[in-house]
Formats: C-alpha cells, sequence, structure tokens
C-alpha cells in the first residue's frame, strides 16, 4: 500500500482515496433540519473527530453514512458508493449510541452472530481480544452486563466486521477513565494496524487530542471546521493583550475574528490572521480544546475548509421533490 505515515496516530493514509464525501447534504424531519447545505471531505485513513452542540446533526450524519437513512438534498457518498449499496455496506462499521444487542445472548453467541452475518471478513482474535481484554467471560449474558461493558461487546463486534470505515456516535460516554485510556489504545491500534478510517462523534474534546488527525464541526447542521487537525490549528491564533476600551481593537480589523472575550483589563482572541499581528498582543496556537471551544461559542463564525476537505464532486444543487422526502430507517 502507497501513502503517508501520519506521525501523531502513526497510521498510513492515501491523500488521493475519499472516505466520505458530502455534496450540498440535507436532511430534514417533517419540518425540521437536521443538516443543511453540507458539503465536505473526508480522506481515507483518517481519524476523524466530529465534534457539534446537542443536535447539530452528528447522529445524523453518521446514520447517513452508515446507509441507515437517506439525504432529503445532495449526496453522501462512502468510498465513491452509496453506503447502503450491497458492495459498500460490508465495508462500513457503526456503533450507534444506543448500542443495539441481544440482551438474552451470551457474549460468545453475540461474537458468533458476528462471524456469521460477516462471511469472510471476520476477525475473530481481534473481537475475542477486545472482550478479554475487558475482563469479561463469553458466557456472560449481554443484558447483565454494564453499560461500558456491553460498549466494549458492541466495539467487538465492530472490530471483527474489520472495516474500512469505523463509524461511532460517542462511544465512550459510559465508560470510566481506565476503560476509555484502554479503548482508545485498542481502537488507534486497529486502525492503524488496518488503515481504517474511522469517524468518532464525541463531547469529550479533550478526549480526542491527539487520538484524531482530522475534524469535522458542525453547528445548526452545517460544515463549520473540516481539515487537518494541524492545518485548523495553524490557521488561527489565540491573542492574549490588554482590552483598551468597548468593541474590538482596531487592528483586529484585517483579520477573522472568530470570537473575543474580556475579562477584567484583559481581552483573549481567537483569530484566522491575514497578515502580522501587532507585537502588543501575546500569539500563541491554541490548543484543539481551544479552536473547538471558541467555535462552539461563536457558532456565526465564517466556515473553514482545508483544500483537502474540498469536495472534488461538482455541486449541482437540484429542485427537492416528493422523491427526496425522509425515508424510514432500514
Ligand atoms: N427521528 C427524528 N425525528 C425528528 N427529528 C429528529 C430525529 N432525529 C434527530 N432529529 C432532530 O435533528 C436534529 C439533529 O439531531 P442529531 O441527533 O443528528 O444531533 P446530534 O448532533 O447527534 O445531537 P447530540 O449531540 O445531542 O447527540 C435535532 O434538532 C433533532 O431534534
Amino acid at each position: 500500500m502507497t501513502g503517508t505515515t501520519d506521525t501523531i496516530t502513526g497510521m498510513t493514509f492515501q491523500p488521493g482515496r475519499t472516505a466520505l464525501e458530502a455534496v450540498g447534504l440535507g436532511v430534514k424531519y417533517r419540518r425540521r433540519r437536521a443538516l443543511e447545505d453540507c458539503s465536505f471531505r473526508i480522506p481515507a485513513g483518517r481519524v476523524c473527530a466530529l465534534v457539534g452542540p446537542n443536535g447539530a446533526g452528528k447522529s445524523t450524519l453518521l446514520a447517513l453514512a452508515a446507509g441507515l437513512r437517506r439525504p432529503t438534498a445532495g449526496s453522501l457518498t462512502v468510498f465513491g458508493g452509496r453506503p447502503g449499496a450491497a458492495d459498500v455496506r460490508p465495508r462500513i462499521a457503526y456503533l450507534s449510541q444506543d448500542k443495539p444487542l441481544y440482551p438474552q445472548f451470551t457474549i460468545a453467541d453475540t461474537l458468533r452472530m458476528g462471524r456469521e452475518l460477516n462471511p469472510g471478513r471476520w476477525d475473530r482474535a481481534a473481537a475475542e481480544r477486545m472482550v478479554a481484554e475487558g475482563g469479561l467471560s463469553s458466557t456472560a449474558r449481554v443484558g447483565d452486563l454494564s453499560g461500558g461493558q456491553r460498549t466494549r461487546v458492541a466495539l467487538a463486534l465492530a472490530f471483527g466486521k474489520r472495516p474500512e470505515l469505523l463509524l461511532l456516535d460517542e462511544p465512550m460516554a459510559d465508560l470510566d477513565p481506565l476503560a476509555r485510556h484502554e479503548l482508545t489504545a485498542a481502537l488507534m491500534g486497529q486502525a492503524a494496524e488496518h488503515a481504517t478510517t474511522v469517524v468518532i462523534a464525541s463531547h469529550v474534546l479533550a478526549e480526542l487530542d491527539g487520538i484524531c488527525d482530522y475534524l469535522l464541526l458542525v453547528a445548526d447542521g452545517r460544515v463549520r471546521l473540516a481539515g487537518e487537525v494541524e492545518d485548523l490549528l495553524a490557521a488561527h491564533a489565540l491573542l492574549v493583550g490588554r482590552h483598551e476600551g468597548p468593541g474590538l481593537p482596531r487592528e483586529f480589523a484585517t483579520h477573522t475574528v472568530v470570537e473575543a472575550r474580556a475579562t477584567g483589563r484583559q481581552l483573549t482572541a481567537l483569530i484566522r490572521p491575514d497578515g502580522p499581528v501587532p507585537e502588543r498582543w501575546r500569539v500563541a496556537e491554541p490548543s484543539l480544546e481551544e479552536l473547538l471551544l471558541a467555535h462552539l461559542r461563536a457558532p456565526g463564525a465564517p466556515a473553514l475548509l482545508a483544500p483537502s476537505a474540498e469536495p472534488r464532486t461538482p455541486h449541482r444543487p437540484r429542485a427537492q421533490g416528493p422523491s427526496q422526502e425522509p425515508r424510514a430507517v432500514a
């Protein structure tokens, strides 16, 4: 496999291949708009953080990518195909927030089901390792497990499928810190070993730092930031300086101000600099958490797509007809 190795994640990725591409993507639930005119691309082999406030559209986006829902406008493709298509679906593993499992099954029954549902691609060793590392007995009933233990079994099913695209909807929410740490390591190991593309929705911003090399920030159904974490961080600057009177300092006029906050006599601003910043400001590159928090607090800030996140398919808006109405989840 030809590709470049990421220095943070150790993963091999192929910048030319596209895992996910959205063009003018929209979803409406009856009258409610969950996603609107979203266009972005996630290159294959990336570990992408999907971030946004409650109700931003993250779960909707993951359900679309898993082929469980259809867009009401635009398109979303996975490895160039329709997510629900017979040749694409086996390449995707999706772990929803509610992690559906059969409570009456034992862990062994559950893994056997995984093997039967994924003939020819089931990685028994990976699935069993995931269960064993949690100290779980294969004879334990799923219904008797704690929330975190069920998450582990659900992840074992997802890993066992040996997916090319792993979609995780807040997978760590009910795990204790140690289990989170272990599962993150297992996830990264799997992803690095098999060059899996991972899209992971999470509200725990600190947890994403160091795991993810790609970012998709959505707010109010729209894409706000998309691209390599490194590039997005480098495109921003955190300024700290003296607050002199009301309003934004005049020297900010040439820059894009994402957010500016005054605390007493101090002003802290996250900007996208366009040219030099006067010396009176202390300038630092923001952390991922600072970048995300500033954008979450300032939903009106202009969106930014890195070149690698620009879709390659041209956007041709179509009139919406009855055939584009929402359909039931498969
Ligand atoms: N089945 C549904 N029927 C009607 N509206 C829905 C449905 N599912 C989601 N929505 C609405 O669509 C919008 C996006 O929801 P979604 O669950 O995708 O957001 P989210 O970013 O995953 O939120 P959270 O972080 O709270 O999980 C919200 O306004 C939500 O109320």
